[in-house]
């Protein structure tokens, strides 16, 4: 799914108006019955109580409009707030006007201010996709109001205050949403770390946008979902054999953690590759013989951590850093490797933390090479962002130099890309923020990479759209708070069925 800046979404708004010969109020219409279907789905009148619309000046303010028309026509209480202003946009004004009469309607003013209880089910429609500034005067005031009060707010479109491409002043005034209803694709503020205070939960509504018009624009953002990964995935070869699935050769593990070493090979496992080899300190051996019979385990001559890369030829894919540590012997282990590997390879946790300590082993990155790291692992390799945008910002500029993949992993993990954009994943939830969780994510990018037949781009996809989806399926069992990463790697399986393509009758 594409991800559309605002003046995009206003372009594919006209084009959808222009293709069915409509008008844009026909739109608003649209995207406002939608908008009403989502809530009196959720809430009856009685819970609902009297339902406060807060409208501005601009077509947000007209989504407002028509939902409080709406409300009032299906039982609702409904009293109507407009922010006074200058001027107000063309379908505001014919809303305002369809209004009956006998909706309560009053001028916001800092001297008057609606009346508001935690329990008070506001309609925020204030601005949406217009807001050029950060709020200031009455505006802001309202805002204020309504966040002091921890009101029941559901925003339409965006939480007002909230630009939708760019990142504001820290202190500027933005409504704290319980839900934001947002229309056919999701906008890169809803998947921003720092604006989950605004946002809440999000939704997205179809209104019948120009599928067309969509298709043509250009975007360096995807939201990736089912549809985008449709056919990535093939399904196993009748003829197959354990060679057509790679031979992955996994650098894991230390002293005291072992057990990730393990977790990263039971993920490998459950993820098609098809035989896997170990790298791991003596210590680790027989925990890992027992522990997944099905690897074969090379023990490194040193008791405790690595310290040689074993001969590379047999293998079809490499993964390295999952417990490894960081010890000098174990740092050369990892120059050797991207001096000498000519296959792909998968870098994660210590060996991210190795590299940022040594950076000009970055140099040596072979391409397409997919590095892992979570966003304080990411600052060890550029420097810290201000904010997310200008993390963004960061990932794009060092996977262009580095010609690498970067999975910037978060609740929407983004995949960088050496062209420039980004892919935010949609699976996973906040049970997945536990230790193991990535090693189990570096064996299963490690298995895909060892797939002949998928590119890096479609390998990182995959993987961490499965790796998130396992993390989901297992959540229904466990719960999020019981969720481990021993439990992700029983639910691999199943998410990888999900995405395999079924032959055509
Ligand atoms: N996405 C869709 O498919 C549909 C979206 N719809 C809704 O339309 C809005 C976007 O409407 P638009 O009129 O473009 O923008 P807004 O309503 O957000 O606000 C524009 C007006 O607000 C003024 N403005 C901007 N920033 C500020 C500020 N900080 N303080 C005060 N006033 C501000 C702006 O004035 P300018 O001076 O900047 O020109 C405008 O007057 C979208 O979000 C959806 O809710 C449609 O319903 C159809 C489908
Ligand atoms: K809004």
């Amino acid at each position: 799914m594409k991800i559309l800046t605002a003046a995009q979404t206003k372009q594919v708004d006209q084009a959808t108006i222009q293709a069915e010969n409509s008008s844009s109020d026909v739109l608003m219409e649209r995207a406002a019955t939608a908008f009403t279907d989502w809530l009196t789905a959720r809430q009856s009148p009685a819970e609902a109580g009297e339902v406060l619309v807060l409208a501005g000046p601009g077509n947000n303010g007209g989504d407002g409009l028509v939902a409080a028309r709406l409300l009032h026509q299906r039982g609702y209480s409904v009293r109507v707030w407009v922010l006074p202003a200058e001027k107000y946009s063309a379908d505001f004004t014919v809303n305002r006007q369809r209004l009956p009469a006998v909706v309560p309607v009053a001028e916001l003013a800092s001297e008057q201010l609606p009346t508001l209880t935690t329990n008070t089910l506001v309609i925020d429609a204030l601005f949406g996709t217009g807001l050029s500034r950060p709020l200031e005067g009455i505006a802001a005031s309202v805002v204020q109001h309504l966040n002091a009060a921890h009101a029941r707010v559901v925003a339409i479109d965006m939480p007002s205050g909230l630009l939708t491409d760019a990142p504001q002043p820290k202190d500027s005034a933005v409504v704290h949403a319980r839900h934001t209803i947002s229309f056919e694709l999701p906008k890169l503020a809803f998947l921003l770390p720092q604006n989950a205070a605004f946002i809440g939960d999000w939704h997205l509504l179809p209104i019948g946008l120009n599928r067309e018009v969509i298709e043509q624009l250009e975007t360096p953002m995807y939201f990736v979902d089912v549809p985008t990964l449709a056919g990535k995935l093939p399904k196993r070869a009748k003829f197959g054999h354990k060679g057509t699935y790679g031979h992955a050769l996994l650098l894991a593990g230390s002293k005291g953690k072992i057990g990730a070493a393990v977790l990263a090979t039971k993920a490998c496992l459950h993820s098609g590759v098809g035989l896997l080899t170990l790298r791991t300190p003596a210590v680790g051996y027989d925990v890992v013989q027992t522990a997944v019979p099905e690897a074969m385990a090379l023990v490194d001559p040193h008791q405790d951590f690595l310290t040689e890369l074993p001969d590379l030829k047999s293998y079809s894919a490499v993964g390295m850093g999952p417990g490894i540590g960081q010890q000098t012997a174990t740092q050369e282990v990892l120059a050797q490797l991207l001096r000498e590997a000519k296959m792909p390879l998968v870098l994660d946790a210590d060996a991210l933390n190795l590299l940022g300590q040594q950076r000009e082993l970055l140099a040596l990155l072979p391409p397409d090479t997919i590095l892992t790291p979570h966003p304080k692992e990411f600052e060890r390799l550029t420097e810290p962002a201000r904010d997310d945008y200008h993390r963004l910002e960061l990932l794009r500029a060092f996977c262009q130099q580095h010609q690498c993949y970067v999975v910037l992993k978060g609740a929407y993990t983004c995949l960088g890309a050496p062209d420039g954009r980004f892919y935010f994943n949609s699976t996973g939830n906040p049970g997945m923020g536990t230790g193991g969780s990535g090693d189990v994510l570096t064996g299963v990018l490690t298995a895909l990479r060892g797939h002949s037949f998928l590119s890096a781009l479609d390998a990182a996809l995959l993987g961490v759209y499965a790796h998130g989806r396992a993390g989901d399926l297992a959540a229904q069992h466990t719960g999020e708070a019981g969720l481990s990463a021993s439990a992700i790697t029983r639910f691999l399986g199943p998410a990888f069925q999900e995405l395999t393509t079924t032959e055509p009758f």
